[in-house]
Parts: C-alpha cells; structure tokens; sequence
C-alpha cells in the first residue's frame, strides 16, 4: 500500500514564527530599495514590480513600490509578488552566509525518518517555491533538499482555500485522503480538510504560549511537535 505523503508548512511548522517575522522579513524590507534600484530592468523582476503596480492602480515609480512592499512586509501579506521578490532577496541572505534557517530538532528527526520509512514528502508554503529551496536547501541541520519531492506555493493558490489543496493532490497523483497536511494555522487545516486531506494541528509552545486545544483545534487532530504526528493510518 503507498504510504500517505506528508504534505508540511513551514513558518510555525518546521521553523520559528520569530526566524520568519525577526530575521528574514527584516531582512528583505531592508534590502528592498537596492534590489529594486539594482534589478528593475530585469524581466523576472519587472514581472512582479508590474504586479504590484496594478495592485496599486496603475503606473508607479519604483519608489511606491519598494514602500507599497515594506508595508505589505509590516502587515505579513502573503502577496505572490512579494514572496518572489523575497526569495531573490533572500537568496543573497543565505549565500554570503548572513543567516542560516533554523528547523525545530524535532522536525529534523522527523523528516529524514518518515522520508526513511517510505513516505513521500512535500512542501507547501506562502513563501515561493525559490525561497523554500533556499531555506531547506541552507538549514542549521544541513541540506534537507533531497528529502522532498515537491514544493508548492501561493501560485496554486491561497493556503485558505480548499481549491489550492485539490490542485495540490492532483499535480502530486495522489487521493487527498493519501496527504497529510501539517500546519500550526488551523484556517489551513481546515482548508485542506474541505478538499479531504487529512490534517494536524503543530501546536509549538515556542510559537504559540496558549495552547490550542479543544475548539480552538477545530477538531484537527493536535500535536506538540513532529514527534506527536501519526502520519499512518491506524
Ligand atoms: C519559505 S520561507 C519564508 C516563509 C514566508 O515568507 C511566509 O510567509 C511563511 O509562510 P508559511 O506559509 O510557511 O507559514
Ligand atoms: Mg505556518
């Protein structure tokens, strides 16, 4: 029988809330204007500097871009424009070496085991596809790339609709009822659900001080870290 594929977040699920929202956004709001300034003619930037354009209304100068994004940044939008201009940005962070991406131990263990044992694995994050490569490829625990099969971000669609999941199952051949999805946001879980994953809440205290039980798990099965999941059917 396949075993099911461990489909995983990775802000609040792998890694810190803080590593995300304390080194890597500050990171990227602080480079902005260079990189704009540096690469504006470049196509694979227009392309996204011009979405945040229309966004915007209309034309804009590279100014009201760069402050259109540091304010999407300060409200955590998870804009796909964004989360592309920040993996290019980032992607200077992790190769001259200015920080590495912390995973949970736990997370770590974890992945390589259930990778060991047979199950399948798979990323899906607001973060682009580039900037998870980035992240699992420069981890403090080493290369975790080679564990994954596929990675998917908000060009499939938004990690609250449950559409973005059935795309998902289908671009992976799998059931839904054959993917585990873990989150430590329950609108997620509740989207994957809809679409017939199963699902568990990563409920860290290191993320999260009150603990999330009872309705506040909206009935997804709940786990303090990944040593708590039972990707198995029982
Ligand atoms: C790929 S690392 C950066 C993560 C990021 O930009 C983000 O918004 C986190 O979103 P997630 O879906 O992983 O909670
Ligand atoms: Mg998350």
């Amino acid at each position: 029988m396949t075993k099911p594929l461990i489909l995983t977040d990775i802000e609040g699920t792998t890694s810190s809330i803080s590593f995300v929202k304390d080194v890597l956004f500050p990171y990227a709001r602080d480079a902005l204007p260079d990189f704009v300034r540096d690469h504006h003619d470049d196509p694979d930037v227009r392309r996204w500097l011009d979405a945040v354009a229309i966004e915007n209304g209309g034309i804009c100068t590279d100014e009201v871009i760069v402050e259109t994004l540091q304010g999407w940044i300060d409200q955590d939008r998870k804009h796909t424009a964004l989360k592309a201009l920040q993996g290019m940005i980032w992607q200077d962070g992790y190769l001259s070496a200015d920080f590495v991406a912390p995973v949970y131990p736990d997370a770590a263990r974890m992945l390589k085991r259930w990778h060991g044992d047979g199950h399948a694995l798979a990323v899906y994050s607001s973060g682009s596809v580039a900037a998870q490569k980035l992240l699992f490829g420069h981890t403090d625990a080493g290369d975790f790339l080679p564990l994954f099969s596929a990675f998917f971000d908000t060009e499939v669609g938004h990690k609250r609709d449950a559409a973005s999941y059935r795309n998902i199952a289908q671009r992976l051949d799998r059931a839904p009822g054959e993917i585990v999805f873990l989150s430590d946001v329950v609108e997620e879980l509740d989207a994957a659900r809809e679409a017939g994953l199963r699902t568990v809440l990563i409920d860290r205290r290191e993320d999260y001080p009150q603990p999330r039980t009872g309705e506040a798990a909206h009935g997804h099965p709940r786990a303090e870290d990944f040593s708590g999941v039972r990707p198995d059917p029982a």
